[in-house]
């Protein structure tokens, strides 16, 4: 694995101080954007710290100091799918497993909490702000090597995490028995190639299913099905925290599509709507994102787990925010203003 870190940053982190105690740390109205950039790490130590996993998995401070530092550094500064994005998504799923008491509830072994944990800091690492359709539409490298199997950037993550756990002083997993392993690298693989769009609709019908079934703590495919909308719903955590996150994560997004758009433009083929920046309407497609995928996902989580319920008015909140944009968008855009900046006022 080329990527080198020093050591002498290995050290500073060891000795970072967690005595900056940000309050409500551990509450789901945190916005973990909110963290000082350099930080961040110090923050992953303490998430581990906190959940016990340091103890429990025998992980020496070091190698997870190192881990945790290459796994930033395997980040590339895509306008979204970046280092901040992993801390975030990793934050919420620290924010799940207190707040729901996955493992004391027996929702997640102490194992699957680990490595629900590492997935979402990893599931995106290099990331190149370009999706899986760009990847199979360019032909690029990914493309050829993953795309028989489908989730192409979803298997180039995953690869990349198995080569940092394979690197000298890394292997965070090095004092689990061989078979907590092999289950810890399978659940690994489960969890990133959750991420993909493709496989969360494919399994939507399921999740309806357990849903509406209620929820069988000993039927294994419930389990798979369960910590499979549990890195969906990390991954889109920006959607419950306040308006100005959820426009910020927007304009990110709406950067790398757009980015991607004028790309395939240039290569002579024509974007979707969606990333054609001379045709796309945020507001609209952000109704639709919400209304179609980020809603009914966490509707279902607060049905399985009822104190999420207020994170499905914050998500009903900020999508009646975009209705509202939507309108001002028509008027504005008729005037040849873009909306965007009148929504920096919106609350
Ligand atoms: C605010 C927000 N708007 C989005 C608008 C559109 C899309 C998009 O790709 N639409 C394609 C059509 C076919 C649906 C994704 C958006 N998105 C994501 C996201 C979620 C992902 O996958 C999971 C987590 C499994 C859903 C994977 C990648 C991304 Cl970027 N995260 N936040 C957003
Ligand atoms: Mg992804
Ligand atoms: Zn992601």
């Amino acid at each position: 694995y080329h990527m080198q870190v020093e050591e002498e940053d290995v050290q500073a982190l060891l000795n970072c101080r967690d005595d900056h105690n940000i309050k409500d740390f551990d509450t789901f109205s945190f916005c973990p954007r909110t963290v000082p950039y350099r930080h961040m790490p110090c923050y992953v130590l303490k998430m581990f710290a906190d959940l016990d996993f340091i103890r429990r998995w025998k992980i020496r401070k070091n190698v997870l100091a190192r881990f945790i530092l290459y796994v930033k550094k395997g980040y590339r500064d895509a306008p979204y799918h970046n280092w901040m994005h992993a801390f975030s998504v990793a934050h919420f799923a620290y924010l799940l497993m207190k707040n729901l008491n996955l493992v004391r509830d027996g929702y997640m072994s102490s194992l699957q909490a680990l490595v629900f944990l590492v997935s979402c800091l990893c599931h995106d690492i290099d990331h190149r702000g370009t999706n899986n359709s760009f990847q199979t539409k360019c032909g690029t490298i990914l493309a050829s090597l993953y795309s028989s199997e489908g989730s192409v950037m979803e298997r180039h993550h995953l690869a990349q995490s198995m080569c940092i756990l394979n690197t000298e002083g890394c292997n965070i997993f090095e004092n689990l028995s061989s078979e907590e392993y092999s289950e810890a690298l399978d659940l690994l693989r489960n969890n990133i190639l959750a991420t993909d769009l493709a496989s969360h609709f494919r399994s939507v019908d399921e999740q309806r299913e357990v849903t509406k079934e209620g929820y069988d703590k000993n039927n294994p495919k419930n389990r798979k099905i369960l910590h499979a909308m549990f890195m969906t719903c990390c991954d889109l955590n920006d959607q419950t925290k306040n308006w100005r996150v959820s426009k910020q994560t927007a304009e990110q997004i709406y950067d790398e599509f757009f980015s991607q758009g004028d790309l395939e433009k240039s290569m002579g083929t024509a974007p979707i709507e969606m990333m054609d920046r001379e045709r796309a309407s945020i507001p609209d497609l952000q109704v639709q994102f919400i209304t179609n995928l980020v809603l009914p996902l966490f509707t279902n989580l607060a049905t399985l787990f009822p104190s999420m319920q207020s994170i499905v008015h914050i998500i009903e909140r900020n999508r009646e925010i975009w209705r509202i944009a939507t309108a001002v968008f028509q008027k504005y855009s008729e005037k040849g203003m873009t909306g965007m900046d009148i929504l920096l006022n919106a609350h």
